[in-house]
């Protein structure tokens, strides 16, 4: 057949797995499992996955965590599923910087969509917390700000010892991530937006955030707006979640209220992210928000739940949106049965997880055929 001609056939979606370190490397295989029970289900489309062993222990033996070329080998898939990065041998600022950063920076993945939610069967640790009470969409800004890695040391171990950590706040990167998030609050029932900032105490950066969201504002009449304090913000999503819908912060603030924000909807476990480049040009990255968890590496006792929710945003954003419904609705069968790990109160392991959702996705892709 000639090279030009392509076959005819299910269309094949390309993925790049970054399993990186920890349960970073337990729930990317549990991740890879459903997606292809998911393709097998559904036999309109297929995977095609290959995995880069980029991580903390190859790195202390080869001294890089992606090779000169690891970007540009990247640009050419469809999309790019991660696990987590970090281990205790090595510095977090140099694992963070080797691998997961660079890589949200250079293709320009400027938002991170962050959702929270109590998923079927699991309960919040707050009293009295129904399901209807905890519905967020966190938008993160995800390429600047307190991240833009400006900064340095002098005098280094000496008793004048001085560092800098440069944030820095540009216009084009704001207005972008306004205007996703104030699309992303337009297209929610509620069509309500909080921004949050600490523009009390930061009086440059912050100021402009702040100054720029109530520019944007009139152009989404419809989207209510607000603004808060991160510090208030940390004690309104404990005492009134149901009083917010989506919400939009700098790098460091989402990323801190985004752990907050998993651990009110039942674990840090469950939650999930897109790092998305919204205009297409480059791969977008899907991962849980958790990291590497040290503590229980090893054991195949990891949730995979934030895995497969954030492997359901991938099916997505690669245009599969029945097969990423279905896969939702298998995740929330699966854990309303209580089929669920120890974080959520459950007795299953990873991989007893893993297999319930395959099987529960077999019914449905049948069921609703
Ligand atoms: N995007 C990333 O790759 C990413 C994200 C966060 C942290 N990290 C790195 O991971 C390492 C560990 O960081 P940390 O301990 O601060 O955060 P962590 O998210 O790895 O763990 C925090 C706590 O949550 C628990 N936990 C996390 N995920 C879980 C899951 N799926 N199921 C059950 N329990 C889970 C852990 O056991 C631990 O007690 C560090 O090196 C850090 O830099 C990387
Ligand atoms: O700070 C980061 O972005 C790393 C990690 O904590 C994350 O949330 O992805
Ligand atoms: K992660
Ligand atoms: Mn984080």
């Amino acid at each position: 057949m000639p090279s030009h001609i392509r076959e005819i056939g299910p269309k094949i979606h390309r993925i790049a797995c970054i399993p990186g370190d920890g349960i970073g490397v337990d729930i990317t295989e549990a991740a890879i499992q459903v997606l292809k029970a998911l393709a097998k289900a559904t036999g309109t489309f297929s995977f095609d996955f290959t995995t880069f062993d980029w991580s903390s222990t190859n790195y202390l033996e080869r001294g890089w965590y992606m090779p000169p070329d690891g970007l540009s080998q990247l640009k050419k898939f469809d999309a790019i599923y991660f696990g987590a990065v970090g281990w205790p041998d090595v510095p977090d600022h140099i694992s963070l910087w080797g691998l997961i950063l660079p890589i949200r920076k250079a293709l320009n993945q400027y938002v991170n969509v962050r959702p929270t939610r109590i998923l079927q069967g699991t309960k919040s640790p707050l009293e009295g917390c129904k399901r209807e009470d905890l519905d967020w969409l966190i938008i993160r800004e995800n390429s600047e700000g307190e991240y833009s890695g400006q900064g340095g040391t002098s005098h280094e171990d000496s008793e004048h010892t001085v560092a800098t950590e440069v944030s820095i706040f540009t216009r084009v990167a704001i207005e972008r991530i306004m205007h996703f998030a104030f699309k992303a609050a337009q297209s929610r029932p509620r069509k309500h937006l909080t921004m949050v900032t600490k523009s009390n105490a930061q009086r440059h950066g912050m100021v402009l955030w702040d100054k720029i969201f109530y520019e944007i504002a009139p152009s989404y009449p419809d989207v209510k707006t607000e603004k808060m304090l991160v510090d208030a913000m940390t004690v309104r999503m404990v005492l009134n979640p149901k009083s917010m819908d989506t919400i939009v912060a700098t790098n460091l603030h989402a990323d801190i209220l985004t752990d907050l924000a998993a651990a009110l909807s039942g674990s840090i476990g469950i939650a999930p992210s897109s790092n998305l480049d919204p205009t297409r040009k480059n791969p977008s990255m899907f991962e849980p928000i958790h990291g590497s968890a040290p503590d229980i590496a090893g054991k195949g006792i990891a949730n995979p739940v934030g895995a497969f929710w954030s492997a359901a945003e991938m099916v997505r954003w690669v245009g599969e949106e029945k097969a990423a419904d279905a896969l939702m609705k298998a995740v929330e069968a699966v854990t309303a049965r209580g089929v669920k790990t120890k974080d959520l109160g459950g007795s299953e392991d990873t991989n007893g997880v893993t297999e319930a959702v395959c099987r529960e996705l077999e019914a449905i892709v049948t069921e609703g055929a």
